[in-house]
């Protein structure tokens, strides 16, 4: 890998009361959450809830009818046009198909926004596009089309794209989707040794269970038009609100169904039939580990920032998210955040 780009800490992005519709279909309401700078962040739901319509209205691709998105202080959704277009420049986004352009080869399309936005010259942009296709593991794919490769080299060829103009905020439109899982697996690596290098704030909009549980810092989760929560990964990962219960553990039991909600009606007769999961169904424990930079990569900046945030709300958070992270600290974290731990539980 090359040298890591000088870090510059991404900066976050304050959604209030943010409702979306298109004309009388209600998407989503008063959704209100903060992407904490240069941390990962993931938004969970199930299909149709409304995620990529988040991830659009955030970079100011689809205006909300209330609420606000800021970032650096100015007001996305209502913005002056230039405003927008400035302050565009700070995201980079991996749209769900990569959105390649099918007549240009890679170079072309991870160089389209250096020559679209900016006047480098072609010897810099060339640098520039070299470094950011090596990053995402495309060296010597540049001649290639959009339509010789396989699906998860055209999502890294898409990432290449979104970093050319040194975003720092980076969003990902389900990143894993058409995906294997161990392409999957790369993927998460991926954006994990990306924030570690240029520390940058990330969200993921995803399904996938398995990246919710293992890359982001915080996760929030969309469903029936509402945001059913967002905070540190341990508060949904130990949630015990069904439908979160459900999604993470991929079980058919409980309020999301196929057409993704369930009438009441269903939900009783499944209960006296599924109280369990059954032979088969998948089943992980609460909190696994969190993916960690590849080896020789710089640490994540995040993670430090992350802990101290994390201790300041730990109050607010419910109890199994607290034990959880509790138990996650060192000695010596104990001792700097001032908690006293005994066999029966700790006291700050
Ligand atoms: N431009 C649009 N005009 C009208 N309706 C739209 C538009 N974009 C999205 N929708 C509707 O908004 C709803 C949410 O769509 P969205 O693609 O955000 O869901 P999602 O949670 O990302 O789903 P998936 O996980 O399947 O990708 C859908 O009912 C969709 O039809």
């Amino acid at each position: 890998m090359s040298e890591p780009p000088e870090a510059c800490m991404g900066v976050e992005v304050v959604v209030e009361g943010l409702t979306k519709s298109f004309g009388s279909q209600n998407i989503w309401r008063d959704v209100t959450l903060t992407l904490p700078a240069g941390e990962v962040s993931g938004m969970l739901g199930p299909s149709g809830t409304g995620k990529s319509v988040f991830l659009k209205c955030l970079v100011g691709l689809l205006k909300p009818e209330q609420g606000r998105v800021m970032v650096n202080g100015v007001d996305l959704c209502h913005c002056s046009e230039h405003q927008l277009y400035e302050t565009r420049k700070l995201f980079g986004v991996l749209f769900q198909d990569g959105a390649l352009f099918g007549s240009m080869n890679l170079y072309d399309n991870v160089a389209f926004p250096l020559r679209e936005h900016t006047r480098k010259a072609e010897s810099q942009i060339k640098r520039i596009v070299l470094e950011k296709m090596e990053m995402v593991g495309l060296s010597g794919a540049e001649k290639k089309l959009p339509g010789e490769i396989s699906g998860g080299m055209r999502k890294r060829a898409g990432l290449a794209r979104a970093l050319v103009l040194d975003p720092e905020i980076i969003l990902c439109d389900e990143p894993d989707s058409g995906l294997d899982p161990v392409r999957t697996a790369y993927l998460s690596q991926l954006l994990i040794d990306l924030n570690a290098q240029i520390d940058a704030t990330i969200l993921i909009v995803t399904h996938n269970i398995s990246v919710a549980r293992t890359v982001p810092d915080n996760v929030g989760m969309l469903f029936r038009r509402e945001l059913v929560m967002f905070g540190p990964r341990e508060v949904l990962l130990t949630s015990d609100e069904p439908v979160v219960a459900q999604f993470v553990n991929g079980r058919r039991a409980g309020p999301i169904g196929m057409a993704e909600e369930k009438d009441q009606a269903t939900m009783a007769a499944e209960a006296a039939t599924l109280t369990e999961t059954r032979p088969g169904e998948h089943v992980v424990p609460g909190v696994v580990p969190q993916l960690e930079p590849t080896p020789g990569l710089p640490s994540r900046q995040a993670v430090a920032r992350r802990k101290d945030r994390v201790m300041q709300i730990l109050h607010t958070l419910p109890p199994a998210a607290q034990r959880q992270i509790v138990d996650s600290l060192t000695d010596a974290d104990k001792v700097r955040y001032g908690i006293a731990v005994s066999t029966r539980g700790y006291r700050r």
